[in-house]
């Protein structure tokens, strides 16, 4: 018999997800602890997403067991554990009405999922909804439609929304895809706030680029075709040999201030012909 274990926000044993013959992912058998702040990396079509999926409790693994907040996956009423998990990913940026605006993007997150995404909401909701803008540095944006917003300020708005109902674990997907130097360093520096943040929720954030990874972040996942390249303490796994093997490509990996820079390595005279 399996005893939760409060201070595990995740534990996936033998995690698989298969569609049409495929293995997506796995198996994959990860912990995620509620301190800890992860980073999942790896090419496009490593299974980054279809491990969130199943983090955020939207997908169910096709073998392994999964436990969520020391829920079981599959045993337990999921319309309970989703508002305790706080999710931030481009499917759910695209479903969002332009002429929403910022403030009720914000407050309905705590009300989405008991369908009562059109009431009143008390002023104390409205507070806190402020408050979560302020930390992602978007309060000049509460009255704003979303229609409206860069990029940037989108991807920000959303993270405040993930944070709305106060979960016990943080899942962004990409945030930092789509956004120019600036917004991607604004991002960042927010990033490293919240990770930094005693109170702020454990977190896993997804991304293809180790350039934004904020500082603070505790531990990395490397992902290739579904299998875990490499997975523990951040320093460990952002290696330049462990990204050249996840990259399929020699990588060389520069650590400047707390932040990571890859590039390929350059093969002298590759350039020239013969
Ligand atoms: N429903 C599905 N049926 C079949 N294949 C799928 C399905 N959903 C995703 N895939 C495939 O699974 C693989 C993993 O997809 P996933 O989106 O998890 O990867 P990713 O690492 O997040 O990729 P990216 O970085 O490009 O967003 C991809 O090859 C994708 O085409």
């Amino acid at each position: 018999m399996h005893e939760p274990d409060p201070d595990l926000l995740i534990e996936f044993d033998d995690v698989l997800l298969r569609r049409g013959g495929n293995t997506l992912v796995g198996p994959v058998t990860w912990k995620v602890e509620l301190d800890e702040r992860w980073v999942v990396l790896g090419p496009n079509g490593a299974g980054k997403t279809s491990l969130l999926r199943i983090a955020a409790a939207e997908l169910h693994p096709t073998s392994g067991s999964a436990y969520l907040l020391g829920e079981r996956l599959g045993r337990v009423d999921i319309n309970e554990l989703r508002p305790r998990i706080g999710l931030s990913s481009s499917a759910l940026a695209n479903r969002v009405p332009s002429e929403e605006v910022v403030t009720d993007l914000v407050v309905s997150a705590g009300y989405a999922v008991l369908g009562r995404w059109r009431e009143r909401y008390d002023d104390m909701d409205t507070d806190r909804a402020v408050e979560m803008l302020e930390s992602l540095g978007a309060e000049h944006l509460a009255k704003r439609t979303y229609g409206t917003l860069s990029e940037g300020e989108r991807k920000r708005v959303l993270i405040a929304r993930a944070l709305m109902t106060d979960p016990e674990l943080l899942l962004l997907d990409e945030p930092a895809a789509g956004l120019d130097l600036g917004g991607r360093e604004e991002l960042v520096a927010r990033l490293t706030d919240l990770a930094a943040d005693p109170d702020a929720p454990a977190t896993v954030l997804i991304t293809h680029h180790v350039e934004e990874i904020p500082p603070g972040f505790t531990h990395a996942l490397l992902l290739k075709e579904g299998e875990v390249v490499s997975q523990g303490l951040l320093d460990q796994v952002i290696t330049a040999e462990n990204l050249s093997e996840a990259f399929s490509q020699s990588i060389s990996l520069d650590k400047v201030d707390g932040r990571f820079f890859a590039r390929r390595t350059r093969v002298p005279g590759a350039h020239r012909r013969g």
